[in-house]
């Protein structure tokens, strides 16, 4: 019987893949024997698209549907994912068993040219393919350029050094898992770039039914982390429906690790509009928080905040 483990291909992925096999393995040595565990490696849509941004091919779990079809069919008995890439409402079947300790939240930026945005002149671009990152930077710097921008770390380098752009955006989490954090200019604040709901966060996905390897991967999950992303993921599934709406969410533990402190943001694509909010309350009621948060967000934009995206 072998543990079939399913992830995308991409070197973050494989890394983080990797991570997740040591730590069972740690668990239950009969697991390093040989054969007893395989990285099965699916393409997914996301993969398969790499000239456009990933909002304009729409429909929801890009990075995740492939797998999670492997994970119904049995070739894979666990998935590892960015939480960032996962649905807020998991396919019939299909549970989310562990989550692992975050990896650094933020962004970080990237130049060969300058050191921050404050540094950067009028006119210079900034190279990203996310909704929310353009967002951000055109609310704080209507003066810069967005230019379209997707690949991986040595693609998006490439590009710096070519003069596509002057500037990109990557989550530290990814830099830090491949070892390549050097690569960072410099982090961005909490404050100047709100993170994207879960970013820094893995999870890893079960059958409804497989109760063995759930039970196994349960012992790698994170309360902390988990609580988190629960507020986060509650906040987006309010708030979403289309993929094609910046919105960032980012929640932490207070300092007594009793209360949980969120942090929320929607905005226009064109940065025109930004509505941010924070709460905090008990961390029993993660959920219940992220929801409160979306629904205030929800009312403040107002009732044609949708149309207007839409239209923009
Ligand atoms: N959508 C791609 C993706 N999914 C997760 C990460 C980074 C790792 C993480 O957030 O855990 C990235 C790349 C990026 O945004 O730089």
């Amino acid at each position: 019987m072998t543990l079939k483990i399913g992830t995308r291909g991409s070197p973050l992925a494989l890394a983080q893949t990797h991570q997740v096999r040591d730590l069972l393995v740690a668990r239950d040595p009969a697991l390093a024997e040989p054969g007893a565990t395989s990285v099965e490696v699916i393409k997914t849509t996301g993969d398969a698209v790499l000239d456009r941004p990933l909002s304009e091919i729409g429909g929801k779990g890009l990075f995740t549907k492939e797998i999670d079809e492997a994970q119904l069919g049995g070739t894979v008995d666990l998935a590892v994912h960015s939480m960032k890439d996962v649905q807020t409402v998991l396919p019939e079947g299909i549970v989310l068993a562990a989550i692992l300790p975050r990896e650094d939240p933020r962004d970080a930026f990237i130049s060969l040219k300058y050191k921050s945005f404050a540094e950067m002149p009028a006119g210079a671009k900034v190279g990203t393919a996310s909704l929310r990152r353009g967002a951000l930077v055109r609310a704080a710097r209507p003066d810069l350029e967005v230019v379209m921008f997707r690949g991986n770390v040595q693609t998006r380098l490439t590009k710096l050094k070519d003069g596509v752009a002057d500037a990109t955006m990557l989550a530290m989490a990814g830099l830090n898992r491949l070892d390549m954090a050097q690569v960072a200019t410099a982090p961005l604040s909490l404050e100047e770039m709100l993170p994207a709901v879960a970013q820094g966060a893995v999870g890893v996905t079960c059958r409804a039914d497989d109760a063995e390897t759930q039970a196994r991967v349960a012992a790698l999950n994170c309360l902390d982390t988990a609580d988190c992303v629960a507020c986060e993921r509650a906040f987006l599934e309010v708030l979403d429906g289309s993929c094609r709406t910046p919105i960032a969410g980012y929640a932490r533990l207070s300092g007594d690790r009793r209360e949980i402190v969120f942090n929320g943001l929607v905005a226009l694509p064109d940065g025109s509009e930004a509505h941010r909010c924070t709460w905090r309350a008990p961390r029993h009621r993660a959920r219940a928080l992220g929801k409160l948060a979306g629904e205030e967000l929800r009312a403040r934009a107002g009732e044609d905040f949708y149309a207007r995206m839409l239209a923009g």
